[in-house]
Protein backbone atom coordinates (compact mmCIF):
# COMPACT_ATOMS: atom_id res chain seq x y z
CA UNK A 1 0.00 0.00 0.00
CA UNK A 2 1.40 3.23 -0.88
CA UNK A 3 2.24 5.68 1.95
CA UNK A 4 0.53 8.54 0.16
CA UNK A 5 -3.52 9.35 1.63
CA UNK A 6 -4.41 9.94 -2.14
CA UNK A 7 -3.14 8.56 -5.18
CA UNK A 8 -4.38 9.59 -8.82
CA UNK A 9 -2.34 6.62 -11.22
CA UNK A 10 -2.77 7.19 -15.44
CA UNK A 11 -5.92 8.97 -14.93
CA UNK A 12 -7.64 9.70 -18.63
CA UNK A 13 -11.00 11.03 -18.77
CA UNK A 14 -12.77 11.27 -22.50
CA UNK A 15 -16.24 12.89 -22.86
CA UNK A 16 -17.58 11.91 -26.27
CA UNK A 17 -20.05 14.93 -27.28
CA UNK A 18 -21.30 15.54 -31.12
CA UNK A 19 -18.43 16.24 -33.09
CA UNK A 20 -15.63 15.64 -31.24
CA UNK A 21 -14.22 13.88 -27.92
CA UNK A 22 -12.83 15.83 -25.47
CA UNK A 23 -10.25 14.51 -23.52
CA UNK A 24 -10.65 16.27 -19.61
CA UNK A 25 -7.63 14.41 -18.34
CA UNK A 26 -4.85 12.98 -19.50
CA UNK A 27 -2.00 11.10 -17.75
CA UNK A 28 -2.81 12.80 -14.40
CA UNK A 29 -0.24 11.55 -11.61
CA UNK A 30 -0.54 12.54 -8.41
CA UNK A 31 0.32 11.51 -4.67
CA UNK A 32 -0.87 13.23 -2.31
CA UNK A 33 0.55 12.88 1.35
CA UNK A 34 -2.04 12.71 4.42
CA UNK A 35 -2.27 16.43 6.14
CA UNK A 36 -1.24 18.17 2.12
CA UNK A 37 -3.41 20.99 1.00
CA UNK A 38 -3.41 21.24 -2.26
CA UNK A 39 -4.96 23.31 -4.95
CA UNK A 40 -5.95 22.84 -8.07
CA UNK A 41 -5.15 25.54 -10.14
CA UNK A 42 -6.34 26.39 -13.88
CA UNK A 43 -9.17 28.21 -16.07
CA UNK A 44 -12.01 27.40 -16.74
CA UNK A 45 -12.29 24.24 -18.58
CA UNK A 46 -8.58 22.84 -17.64
CA UNK A 47 -10.16 19.63 -16.06
CA UNK A 48 -10.30 20.33 -12.22
CA UNK A 49 -13.82 19.80 -11.36
CA UNK A 50 -13.60 16.39 -13.51
CA UNK A 51 -10.12 15.17 -11.06
CA UNK A 52 -11.81 16.60 -8.41
CA UNK A 53 -15.25 14.30 -9.09
CA UNK A 54 -13.24 11.25 -10.08
CA UNK A 55 -11.75 11.54 -6.56
CA UNK A 56 -14.65 12.01 -5.07
CA UNK A 57 -16.07 9.20 -6.57
CA UNK A 58 -18.77 10.85 -8.79
CA UNK A 59 -17.73 10.37 -12.51
CA UNK A 60 -15.11 7.41 -12.35
CA UNK A 61 -11.60 8.45 -15.00
CA UNK A 62 -12.35 6.61 -18.36
CA UNK A 63 -8.99 4.63 -17.78
CA UNK A 64 -6.36 4.58 -14.78
CA UNK A 65 -7.03 4.23 -11.29
CA UNK A 66 -7.59 6.52 -8.07
CA UNK A 67 -7.14 5.00 -4.31
CA UNK A 68 -7.87 7.37 -1.47
CA UNK A 69 -6.62 5.81 2.13
CA UNK A 70 -5.38 2.90 0.12
CA UNK A 71 -8.77 1.70 -1.21
CA UNK A 72 -9.37 1.88 -4.60
CA UNK A 73 -12.18 4.71 -5.13
CA UNK A 74 -15.40 3.10 -7.28
CA UNK A 75 -18.19 5.36 -5.62
CA UNK A 76 -18.50 8.38 -3.16
CA UNK A 77 -17.43 7.32 0.40
CA UNK A 78 -17.44 8.38 3.81
CA UNK A 79 -13.59 8.71 4.08
CA UNK A 80 -14.06 12.17 1.29
CA UNK A 81 -16.34 14.25 2.34
CA UNK A 82 -17.03 17.12 -0.79
CA UNK A 83 -17.88 20.88 -0.89
CA UNK A 84 -19.64 22.59 -3.63
CA UNK A 85 -19.74 26.01 -4.53
CA UNK A 86 -23.43 25.81 -4.74
CA UNK A 87 -23.72 25.00 -1.23
CA UNK A 88 -26.11 22.26 -1.42
CA UNK A 89 -27.65 22.33 1.73
CA UNK A 90 -31.53 21.06 2.44
CA UNK A 91 -33.88 24.62 2.57
CA UNK A 92 -36.39 23.08 4.21
CA UNK A 93 -34.22 22.22 7.25
CA UNK A 94 -32.58 24.72 9.68
CA UNK A 95 -28.83 24.87 10.13
CA UNK A 96 -28.74 22.18 12.94
CA UNK A 97 -30.82 19.77 11.10
CA UNK A 98 -28.25 20.52 7.80
CA UNK A 99 -25.19 19.85 10.13
CA UNK A 100 -26.90 17.01 11.50
CA UNK A 101 -28.27 15.21 8.49
CA UNK A 102 -25.34 12.83 7.27
CA UNK A 103 -25.01 11.81 11.39
CA UNK A 104 -28.81 11.00 11.51
CA UNK A 105 -27.96 8.85 7.99
CA UNK A 106 -25.57 7.34 9.80
CA UNK A 107 -27.64 6.01 12.60
CA UNK A 108 -25.57 7.88 15.47
CA UNK A 109 -27.63 8.02 18.97
CA UNK A 110 -28.88 11.69 19.34
CA UNK A 111 -27.08 13.03 22.40
CA UNK A 112 -23.88 12.03 20.09
CA UNK A 113 -25.19 13.90 17.67
CA UNK A 114 -26.11 16.80 19.56
CA UNK A 115 -22.98 16.80 21.02
CA UNK A 116 -20.74 16.90 17.51
CA UNK A 117 -23.11 19.52 16.00
CA UNK A 118 -22.76 22.12 19.49
CA UNK A 119 -19.20 21.72 18.91
CA UNK A 120 -19.02 22.25 15.34
CA UNK A 121 -21.58 24.81 15.38
CA UNK A 122 -19.53 27.00 17.96
CA UNK A 123 -16.26 26.40 15.71
CA UNK A 124 -17.87 27.85 12.65
CA UNK A 125 -19.45 30.63 14.77
CA UNK A 126 -22.74 29.76 13.79
CA UNK A 127 -24.17 28.76 17.17
CA UNK A 128 -26.49 31.92 17.72
CA UNK A 129 -28.03 30.78 13.94
CA UNK A 130 -28.48 27.52 14.55
CA UNK A 131 -32.66 27.56 14.11
CA UNK A 132 -32.30 29.53 11.08
CA UNK A 133 -33.33 27.83 7.64
CA UNK A 134 -30.72 28.99 4.70
CA UNK A 135 -32.45 31.29 2.66
CA UNK A 136 -32.11 33.61 5.94
CA UNK A 137 -28.35 33.54 5.98
CA UNK A 138 -25.96 35.10 3.87
CA UNK A 139 -23.26 33.07 1.15
CA UNK A 140 -20.61 33.42 3.72
CA UNK A 141 -22.90 31.54 6.38
CA UNK A 142 -24.68 29.15 4.37
CA UNK A 143 -20.77 27.76 3.39
CA UNK A 144 -19.89 27.83 6.55
CA UNK A 145 -23.17 25.25 7.57
CA UNK A 146 -22.19 23.41 4.42
CA UNK A 147 -18.72 23.02 5.54
CA UNK A 148 -19.56 22.25 9.25
CA UNK A 149 -21.82 19.28 7.39
CA UNK A 150 -19.25 18.14 5.76
CA UNK A 151 -16.61 18.25 9.16
CA UNK A 152 -19.53 16.15 11.15
CA UNK A 153 -18.86 12.95 9.05
CA UNK A 154 -15.19 14.08 10.29
CA UNK A 155 -13.73 12.88 6.62
CA UNK A 156 -9.91 12.71 6.72
CA UNK A 157 -9.64 14.15 2.96
CA UNK A 158 -11.90 17.28 1.97
CA UNK A 159 -12.68 17.93 -1.58
CA UNK A 160 -13.66 21.23 -2.20
CA UNK A 161 -14.73 22.59 -6.04
CA UNK A 162 -14.59 26.63 -5.94
CA UNK A 163 -16.67 26.92 -2.14
CA UNK A 164 -15.64 30.37 -1.79
CA UNK A 165 -15.85 31.46 -5.72
CA UNK A 166 -19.28 33.10 -4.55
CA UNK A 167 -18.22 35.40 -2.15
CA UNK A 168 -17.67 38.75 -1.58
CA UNK A 169 -13.52 39.36 -1.13
CA UNK A 170 -13.75 40.11 2.95
CA UNK A 171 -16.19 37.18 3.48
CA UNK A 172 -13.91 34.85 0.94
CA UNK A 173 -10.65 35.86 3.01
CA UNK A 174 -12.52 35.26 6.54
CA UNK A 175 -13.80 31.53 5.37
CA UNK A 176 -10.14 31.18 3.89
CA UNK A 177 -8.72 31.63 7.02
CA UNK A 178 -11.20 29.76 9.02
CA UNK A 179 -10.63 26.74 6.71
CA UNK A 180 -6.45 27.17 7.42
CA UNK A 181 -7.44 27.06 11.42
CA UNK A 182 -9.66 24.11 10.85
CA UNK A 183 -6.88 22.76 8.50
CA UNK A 184 -4.51 23.01 11.30
CA UNK A 185 -6.70 22.25 14.34
CA UNK A 186 -8.03 18.72 12.33
CA UNK A 187 -5.04 17.57 10.47
CA UNK A 188 -7.53 16.94 7.21
CA UNK A 189 -5.95 16.37 3.67
CA UNK A 190 -7.58 18.97 1.25
CA UNK A 191 -8.15 19.25 -2.44
CA UNK A 192 -9.48 22.63 -3.30
CA UNK A 193 -10.49 23.65 -6.72
CA UNK A 194 -9.95 26.92 -7.61
CA UNK A 195 -9.36 29.65 -10.68
CA UNK A 196 -7.82 32.44 -8.31
CA UNK A 197 -3.96 32.34 -8.15
CA UNK A 198 -4.07 33.70 -4.90
CA UNK A 199 -5.77 32.17 -3.73
CA UNK A 200 -3.73 29.13 -4.43
CA UNK A 201 -1.21 30.72 -2.83
CA UNK A 202 -2.60 31.47 0.47
CA UNK A 203 -4.07 28.70 1.36
CA UNK A 204 -2.07 25.61 -0.20
CA UNK A 205 0.93 23.67 0.74
CA UNK A 206 0.90 22.67 -2.92
CA UNK A 207 -0.87 24.03 -6.52
CA UNK A 208 -0.48 21.91 -9.29
CA UNK A 209 -1.35 24.25 -12.33
CA UNK A 210 -3.71 22.47 -15.10
CA UNK A 211 -3.40 22.79 -18.89
CA UNK A 212 -6.33 23.55 -20.71
CA UNK A 213 -7.57 20.50 -23.57
CA UNK A 214 -6.23 18.19 -22.53
CA UNK A 215 -5.99 18.28 -18.84
CA UNK A 216 -2.39 17.29 -18.03
CA UNK A 217 -0.58 18.55 -14.85
CA UNK A 218 1.74 21.53 -16.48
CA UNK A 219 3.13 22.54 -12.81
CA UNK A 220 3.63 20.80 -9.55
CA UNK A 221 5.03 23.25 -6.99
CA UNK A 222 5.43 23.42 -3.21
CA UNK A 223 4.84 27.06 -1.41
CA UNK A 224 6.85 27.59 0.73
CA UNK A 225 5.94 30.69 2.88
CA UNK A 226 5.04 30.52 6.71
CA UNK A 227 1.21 31.18 7.42
CA UNK A 228 -0.58 33.32 7.62
CA UNK A 229 0.86 34.38 4.21
CA UNK A 230 0.96 38.36 3.02
CA UNK A 231 -0.32 38.96 -0.26
CA UNK A 232 1.55 41.76 -0.37
CA UNK A 233 4.82 40.23 0.52
CA UNK A 234 7.43 40.29 -2.56
CA UNK A 235 7.58 36.15 -2.18
CA UNK A 236 3.96 36.25 -2.61
CA UNK A 237 4.18 38.64 -5.34
CA UNK A 238 6.95 36.67 -7.29
CA UNK A 239 5.31 33.45 -7.51
CA UNK A 240 1.79 35.06 -8.19
CA UNK A 241 4.18 36.50 -11.33
CA UNK A 242 5.08 33.27 -12.20
CA UNK A 243 1.89 31.36 -11.98
CA UNK A 244 0.29 33.90 -13.76
CA UNK A 245 2.26 33.50 -16.55
CA UNK A 246 1.74 29.60 -16.60
CA UNK A 247 -2.54 29.89 -16.21
CA UNK A 248 -2.67 33.22 -18.83
CA UNK A 249 -0.81 30.67 -21.16
CA UNK A 250 -4.07 28.28 -20.70
CA UNK A 251 -6.13 30.92 -20.78
CA UNK A 252 -5.16 31.67 -24.23
CA UNK A 253 -5.74 28.52 -25.57
CA UNK A 254 -9.02 28.03 -24.29
CA UNK A 255 -9.99 31.64 -25.52
CA UNK A 256 -8.10 30.37 -29.30
CA UNK A 257 -10.40 27.28 -28.67
CA UNK A 258 -13.43 29.32 -28.69
CA UNK A 259 -12.32 31.26 -31.43
CA UNK A 260 -12.24 28.07 -33.31
CA UNK A 261 -15.31 26.87 -32.30
CA UNK A 262 -16.92 30.08 -33.11
CA UNK A 263 -15.54 29.90 -36.65
CA UNK A 264 -16.85 26.08 -37.45
CA UNK A 265 -20.29 27.09 -36.01
N1 LIG B 1 -20.33 16.01 -18.88
C1 LIG B 1 -19.51 16.55 -19.79
N2 LIG B 1 -19.70 16.33 -21.11
C2 LIG B 1 -18.89 16.83 -22.04
N3 LIG B 1 -17.81 17.60 -21.75
C3 LIG B 1 -17.56 17.87 -20.47
C4 LIG B 1 -18.40 17.37 -19.42
N4 LIG B 1 -17.91 17.79 -18.24
C5 LIG B 1 -16.82 18.53 -18.53
N5 LIG B 1 -16.61 18.58 -19.86
C6 LIG B 1 -15.51 19.26 -20.55
O1 LIG B 1 -14.31 18.78 -19.95
C7 LIG B 1 -13.39 19.86 -19.79
C8 LIG B 1 -13.02 19.99 -18.34
O2 LIG B 1 -14.14 20.48 -17.62
P1 LIG B 1 -14.09 20.82 -16.06
O3 LIG B 1 -15.44 21.28 -15.64
O4 LIG B 1 -13.47 19.69 -15.32
O5 LIG B 1 -13.08 22.06 -16.04
P2 LIG B 1 -12.76 23.05 -14.86
O6 LIG B 1 -11.30 23.30 -14.93
O7 LIG B 1 -13.30 22.54 -13.59
O8 LIG B 1 -13.53 24.36 -15.31
P3 LIG B 1 -14.56 25.27 -14.50
O9 LIG B 1 -13.72 26.07 -13.57
O10 LIG B 1 -15.20 26.08 -15.57
O11 LIG B 1 -15.51 24.34 -13.81
C9 LIG B 1 -14.06 21.09 -20.35
O12 LIG B 1 -13.57 21.29 -21.64
C10 LIG B 1 -15.52 20.75 -20.34
O13 LIG B 1 -16.20 21.40 -21.40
Amino acid sequence: MSAAHIVVTDVNKVFATPGRDVVALKDINLQIPRGQFVCLLGPSGCGKSTLLNAVAGFAPPSSGTITADGQLVTAPGPERGMVFQEYALFPWMTVEDNVAFGLEIKGQPKAQIRATVDQLLKMLSLADFRHRYPKDLSGGMRQRVAIARVLALDSPIMLMDEPFGALDALTRRNLQDELLRLWAELKKTIIFVTHSIEEAIYLADRIVVMTYRPGTIKRDLLVDLPRLRDPAAAEFNALKRELGQLVMEEQQRHHNDELRMAAVD
